[in-house]
């Protein structure tokens, strides 16, 4: 049966399957309790489950579709250790094997894809999560202290916020065809759910173009102006761009991901994030399934970023997403020309 159906749906299909070890690969890290943290670079670090993570997405889904160009966040330096065979995944999800797919994609070759991978999108949130699952407040403090670039400030929020921030933490698997995000996936490793009195975690949302969304519950947007952005990466520009939204409220959450999932369920309408700071492969899943689900996301300008491999990977002009093209263009037209000109030089 798989061999009849198309290339496309079974990427996606495989990507999901990938999606959900991933996930359990960065639980099993953060209850080992080790994360091997390395700073990247300014507000950029890497842990253990980033790479661990990346390993197994692009093993499992190279052997499977060697001729795709997949492209991953971490450098991986440590790519010459053995793969556990259990990363390897060749399971692929039955139910998106059955989903149909767009005319326009059928005949598409590996050839012409492009796989955009965040293993863990929301780094900084997952180390401070790791923080909070300290219950020895010693234990909690000590890993403080050896935590690069957390304020007081920060530590004191956090000690009031319940699970940290490890909902906020997802596997973003972004499929593109002809520089288009045409399909994707956003696995959250920690959304806890009650299903027949029994707990689960993670789960994992999906969407292709034309074709729809699946995983979640879809919702329309709040009928307050609700705008969501970054909590760990703001500076003085990301904060004009909000001032002018006239919101009702705005909401400080970590992860392309995941601001993406708070406009898919209705929690925010609009997504802005007047900065660079975001690379290709936190908008790469994001936007497919955002626009599968009538929604739309563009850079600070309103021009769609392209996902050939030959692109740089920063996204340099910031993100602009809103759950319909109305809001978008609400939001669009609230930026001030000397802030677009400013990140456009950038
Ligand atoms: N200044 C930055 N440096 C590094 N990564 C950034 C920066 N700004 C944004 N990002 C990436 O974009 C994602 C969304 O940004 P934010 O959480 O600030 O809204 C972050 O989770 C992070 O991805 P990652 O966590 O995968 O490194
Ligand atoms: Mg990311």
């Amino acid at each position: 049966m798989t061999s009849t159906v198309p290339l496309i749906v079974r990427l996606l299909a495989s990507s999901v399957s990938v999606a959900n070890r991933a996930g359990k690969i960065i639980r099993d890290v953060m209850s080992k309790g080790e994360l091997g943290i390395v700073e990247k670079g300014k507000d950029d670090l890497q842990t253990e489950a980033d790479r661990s993570a990346q390993r197994c997405i692009i093993a499992s889904l190279s052997a499977q579709f060697p001729k795709v160009n997949i492209i991953g966040e971490e450098d991986n330096p440590d790519t010459e250790d053995e793969i556990p065979s259990d990363w390897i995944v060749i399971d692929t999800d039955k139910d998106i094997l059955n989903i149909g797919c767009p005319s326009n994609l059928q005949g598409v070759k590996e050839e012409d894809i492009v796989v955009w991978v965040d293993p863990l999108d929301g780094t900084s949130e997952y180390t401070q999560g790791a923080l909070m699952l300290k219950r020895d407040p010693w234990e909690r403090w000590k890993m403080y202290l050896t935590h690069p670039f957390i304020s007081i400030k920060w530590y004191l929020s956090l000690l009031q916020s319940n699970y940290g921030f490890l909902e906020h933490v997802t596997v973003l698997i972004g499929i593109a065809v002809n520089e288009k995000p045409v399909a994707g996936v956003i696995h959250q490793p920690y959304y806890k759910t009650l299903i027949g009195g029994e707990k689960k975690i993670g789960r994992t949302i999906w969407g292709i173009q034309e074709v729809g969304v699946g995983g979640f519950t879809p919702a329309p947007p709040p009928d307050a102006l609700v705008i969501t952005t970054t909590r760990s990466h703001s500076n003085p520009m990301v904060e004009k761009a909000l001032q002018v939204m006239n919101a009702n409220q705005i909401l400080r959450v970590g992860g392309a991901g995941y601001k993406v999932l708070q406009l898919l369920e209705g929690v925010a309408s609009i997504y802005v994030f007047a900065s660079g700071g975001c690379k290709k492969w936190d908008t790469c899943a994001p936007e497919a399934i955002l626009s599968a689900a009538g929604g739309k996301l563009t850079d600070i300008l309103g021009n769609y970023y392209k996902y050939g491999a030959s692109e740089s990977r920063p996204n340099k002009t910031g993100v602009l997403a809103a759950v319909n093209n109305d809001l978008h263009s609400y939001a669009l037209n609230r930026i001030p020309e000397e802030l677009k000109d400013t990140l456009s030089k950038k």
